[in-house]
């Protein structure tokens, strides 16, 4: 038996950056290695690990493909991580690289400790962290600090943290990362990429490469064997949340609506991005019904960009309900975004 440590990949990156899209481009294209995925969402609809277990083949069967939906992993390391991570290392093939994608809302460095975990420390090690962006909200100044508040408490204290709860978390991911995969570009001009590119060049404690794709299609040679052995190297990963020791999620709030049958596509998007334009929404997904389609509809909502695509029909054993997972900051109008989802289209 070997005693290489297993290298294991965290995929960090705000909601609906494309982490879901990297990791799954890595499992089409993994380069030879036997991978194995493990998946975090918020709430307990587990829609990534849907998409993901889409894609199994021999070099990552479905039973690879872990979804851990309660709550954040970085929470729950000792009841879910550490267990899951020895069943996949207790495997009769065990994989030879793990990826891990976290939530959006997850902060890496937390995630990062429990690889000291004394059953674990000798057994993988952090290979690298990469952080998605969507370049496209940073662009638009989606993650800046809030310019209020500084203007409002500069003369007071220069220290206060003026930062808003995108803006820290997006913060903690960048500080965390081991290379930034600047995605969407298909969505931004030549200005908005350069003013992109500089903002997350202005979050790094430490330079590290910001490399730029579509739909998370990047060369795994680029962002796997980096060697990093992160959680060694904790000191060079400031987190906003260091000082606490642990954090919670209470800047924001995950509701799941159901819906009913939809007669067509473009209502559902209309809707969704309705949410996102009037109550803040910033991520909704999930399946719809649409009727007499015996395909599942999968819907994706980042702020007031939609994706809708049919991806594979209801099973019959499958009751064709309609939820989208919701995500907002904390406050969002719960009931206002359930009557805009459920009412007849406008
Ligand atoms: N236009 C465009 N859309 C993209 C790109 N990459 C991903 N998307 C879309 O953005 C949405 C979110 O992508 P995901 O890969 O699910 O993002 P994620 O970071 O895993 O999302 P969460 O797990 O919810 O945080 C989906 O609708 C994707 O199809 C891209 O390069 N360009």
């Amino acid at each position: 038996m070997s005693l290489e440590k297993i290298p294991v990949t965290i995929v960090t990156g705000f909601l609906g950056a494309g982490k879901t899209s990297l990791v799954r481009h890595l499992m089409e294209n993994p380069g030879g290695r036997r991978l194995a995925v493990l998946v975090n969402e918020f709430g307990d609809v587990g829609i990534d690990g849907d998409i993901l277990k889409g894609c199994a083949d021999p070099s990552c069967p479905e039973d690879a493909i872990v979804e851990l939906t309660n709550g954040c992993l970085c929470c729950t390391v000792a009841d879910e991580f550490v267990p899951t991570i020895q069943a996949l290392l207790a495997r009769p093939q065990p994989p030879e690289h793990i990826l891990i994608e976290t939530s959006g809302l997850a902060l890496p460095k937390p995630l990062l400790k429990a690889f000291e975990w004394p059953d674990l420390r000798t057994r993988i090690t952090v290979d690298g962290v990469i952080a998605v962006a969507d370049a496209e909200a940073v662009a638009d100044g989606r993650f800046a600090p809030d310019l209020a508040a500084v203007t409002a408490q500069r003369a007071a204290d220069e220290t206060i943290d003026h930062d808003t709860p995108l803006g820290e978390v997006f913060e903690d991911q960048v500080a965390c990362a081991d290379i930034v995969i600047l995605n969407k570009i298909d969505l931004v001009d030549t200005q908005a990429l350069a003013a992109a590119r500089d903002t997350v060049q202005a979050e790094m404690p430490r330079k590290i490469p910001v490399i730029e794709t579509q739909e998370g299609r990047v060369d795994p040679r680029v962002v796997l064997g980096l060697g990093a052995a992160a959680e060694d190297d904790l000191a060079a990963r400031p987190s906003h949340h260091e000082e606490h020791g642990e954090h919670d999620h209470d800047d924001f709030e995950t509701i799941v609506v159901t819906l009913p049958d939809h007669a067509a596509i473009p209502e559902v998007v209309a809707k969704v991005e309705a949410i996102a334009r009037d109550h803040g929404v910033l991520r909704a997904k999930g399946y719809v019904a649409v009727r007499g389609k015996p395909m599942r509809l999968l819907v994706q909502g980042v702020g007031t960009r939609v994706r809708a695509q049919f991806d594979r029909p209801w099973a019959a054993d499958e009751p064709r309900v309609s939820r989208l997972v919701v995500i907002g900051q904390k406050g969002f109008d719960h009931a206002a975004v359930t009557a805009a989802l459920q009412g007849e289209p406008a």
